[in-house]
């Protein structure tokens, strides 16, 4: 498929997964205008420099957003306006988790018993977090993976879904989104002693679906992906990386019965990547694109069919919008 003149933004860039998925785009879709849009200018341009060593003729342009900060990303919409009339693929990839550690009682209890594939698969229970406030007054993970994206789309809208060419929303979304942890009338996820994370990435699977029956007969298309537990400065934040690479080879063998187990990037973005080589108007809104890998280290999409009922959707996106109008006042 010709592929000439796309332009692909991506939040969280400049690491990990979005790192990986700009690699993989550029070698994908040769004429691709890319955009990082990242919080950190040091970091942004190392991301770049590496880019280019494997693209030299790629066009990387460097947008910096603290997407948790809504100040920032209004200042980051502004600009991204201003240098593109058309996005093809905004990737809401930035997020963080505040992990204090892991709950390993629970780990072990539930080690030999049907709850087995579960622990592995989402995570559900096993890890501790901690809440934190922004200077703008929004609970940090929900701010940074959920709102500050949220404002993001709503400030581009003039330029996504233009002149007949469809925009593809992408979010690196997570297993571990479980509803138990996902309160309509506590979106933030305020006061609570856990689930910070899992509330933030249910939130993105409910969003997308508000985002489809808001946006789509506009050109704009929203999927959520995931990729799977894979090795990053997000999973380094929760144990050490000797104690990831030490259990390696326990990762192969998770992978007969789990196989969201992709351990590197190139497997995880997998998802991220096939979507972007889709019909958007072909692809199924009500599912999560999840990467896989088998025992033999094939990788392959699996569609997971989400269970989100459209007016629990419609609700969240009426909360965010008035949300975002308070700052929109100020
Ligand atoms: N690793 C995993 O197993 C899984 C990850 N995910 C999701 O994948 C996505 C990417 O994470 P991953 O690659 O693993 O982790 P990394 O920590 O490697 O990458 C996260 C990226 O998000 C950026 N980021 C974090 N906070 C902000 C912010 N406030 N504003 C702008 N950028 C920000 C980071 O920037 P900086 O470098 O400056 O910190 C970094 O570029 C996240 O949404 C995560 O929840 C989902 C499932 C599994
Ligand atoms: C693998 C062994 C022997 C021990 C590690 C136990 C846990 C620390 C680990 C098991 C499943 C993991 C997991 C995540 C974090 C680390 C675990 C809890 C995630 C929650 C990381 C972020 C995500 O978005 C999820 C998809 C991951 C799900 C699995």
């Amino acid at each position: 498929m010709a592929t000439g003149g796309k332009v692909a933004i991506i939040t969280g860039g400049n690491a990990g997964i979005g790192l990986t998925v700009a690699q993989r785009l550029l070698t994908e879709h040769p004429e691709l205008t890319l955009c990082l849009a990242c919080r950190s200018k040091p970091r942004a341009e190392a991301a770049r420099d590496v880019l280019l060593l494997s693209h030299p003729k790629a066009s990387i342009s460097i947008v910096l957003v603290d997407t948790s900060n809504i100040k920032s990303v209004y200042q980051a919409a502004k600009q991204l306006k201003q240098m593109y009339n058309h996005v093809d693929y905004l990737y809401l990839n930035a997020g963080i988790m505040k992990v204090v550690g892991v709950n390993w009682d629970y780990f072990w209890k539930n080690l030999f018993s049907s709850k087995f594939i579960h622990m592995f698969t989402t995570g559900d229970g096993l890890l501790k977090e901690k809440e934190e406030i922004t200077e703008e007054g929004l609970e940090t993970v929900f701010a940074t993976n959920v709102f500050g994206h949220f404002v993001l789309i709503k400030e581009l809208e003039d330029i996504l879904g233009q002149n007949g060419c469809p925009t593809q929303l992408i979010w690196t979304s997570s297993s571990n989104a479980v509803e138990t942890h996902f309160d309509i009338d506590n979106i933030q996820h305020r006061n609570k002693e856990g689930g910070h994370y899992s509330s933030s990435k249910y939130s993105t699977d409910v969003l997308s679906i508000a985002l489809n029956i808001q946006f789509n007969n506009k050109g704009i298309y929203s999927h959520v992906t995931c990729p799977g537990l894979v090795m990053t400065n997000l999973t380094f934040g929760i144990l050490p990386s000797w104690f990831w690479n030490l259990i390696l080879p326990i990762f192969w063998l998770l992978r007969i019965f789990v196989p969201t187990m992709n351990y590197d990037t190139y497997n995880g973005s997998e998802a991220l990547v096939w979507l972007s080589k889709q019909q958007p108007e072909s692809l199924d809104a009500r599912c999560k694109y999840v990467s896989h890998c088998n025992f033999w280290g094939t990788r392959y999409v699996h569609q997971h069919k989400l269970k989100i009922e459209d007016k629990t959707a419609d609700n969240l996106y009426q909360q965010l919008v008035q949300l975002e109008q308070t700052f929109n006042h100020k």
